[in-house]
């Protein structure tokens, strides 16, 4: 069993994985944090906000209208889309080209949501993002995104809320970006949450998902809280008192 997921995904007959879900606003750290909490444990690593951003892409790269659904929709039919979910070898692919970096450009960043936004494509990559995790050959699977606590593994062994107050994951976001003014990374940033809250609620936790708040943790810190609650989940280690 590979550790790439393609939409023509193979079937893994081994026990299903320990599943934990994050959610969180843009720039919390979701997928650093998902990333090397799942290095740290040996575990497979899903970064759902790639697909969004890999078929934003396709259509820009066709020309097509972001803001027509059904211009997006018709997308969908032959959106050849590749993720590596082995923290250790990312990568993201749309018909073969490498597009791992090419999605992260701020042209993508300002349509993802309105192609997000469309439910018909939502539909499609929740089945498809429930297919990754099935197939997922390690012992556990990270999943990271918007939706994930409530929507596409709302079932998960643990589900975390991972936020931030918004001047920490602005000042973050601002320091990995150059180019821009902070203030327009600022606007950006807030802009984008406000389009995707109206879709799915990734400010508050639901039922049963448990926030982890690293304004004051530093990234080691962070890993090392989400390491401790998988431990708990696992019924290795007692929840923690702090
Ligand atoms: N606790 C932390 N302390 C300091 N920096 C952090 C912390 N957590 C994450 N970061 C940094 O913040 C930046 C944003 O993190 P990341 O890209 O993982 O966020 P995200 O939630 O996935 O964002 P988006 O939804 O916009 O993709 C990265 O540079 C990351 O290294
Ligand atoms: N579960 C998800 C994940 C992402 N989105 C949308 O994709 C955009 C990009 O996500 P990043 O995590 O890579 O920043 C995000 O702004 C959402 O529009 C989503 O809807 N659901």
């Amino acid at each position: 069993m590979s550790n790439t997921a393609v939409n023509n995904i193979a079937v893994n007959d081994t026990a299903s994985p320990l599943v934990v879900a994050i959610d969180g606003p843009a720039g919390s750290g979701k997928s650093s944090v998902s990333r090397a909490t799942a290095t740290s444990l040996g575990f497979d690593y899903l970064d759902t906000g790639a697909a969004y951003r890999a078929l934003a892409f396709a259509c820009l790269a066709r020309s097509i209208d972001t803001s027509s659904p059904d211009a997006v929709i018709a997308q969908l039919v032959d959106f050849d889309y590749e993720i590596g979910i082995d923290p250790a070898d990312y990568f993201v692919s749309v018909g073969g080209e490498d597009v791992t970096d090419a999605i992260r450009e701020p042209r993508v960043t300002a349509v993802v949501s309105a192609v997000a936004r469309v439910p018909e494509v939502r539909a499609y990559l929740v089945a498809l993002f429930r297919q990754i995790i099935a197939a997922s050959a390690k012992s556990g699977i990270i999943v990271e995104g918007r939706d994930i606590t409530t929507v596409v593994a709302p079932d998960a062994k643990l589900r975390i809320l991972l936020t931030a107050s918004e001047e920490a994951r602005m000042g973050r976001r601002s320091a990995e970006i150059s180019g821009e003014s902070a203030e327009t990374t600022a606007k950006q940033l807030a802009s984008r949450d406000a389009a995707d809250s109206r879709v799915v609620d990734f400010m508050n936790a639901a039922d049963g998902v448990i926030t982890v708040d690293s304004t004051d943790l530093d990234f080691d810190q962070t890993v090392a809280a989400v390491v401790d609650l998988v431990r708990v989940a696992e019924g290795r280690a007692e929840i923690p008192t702090n």
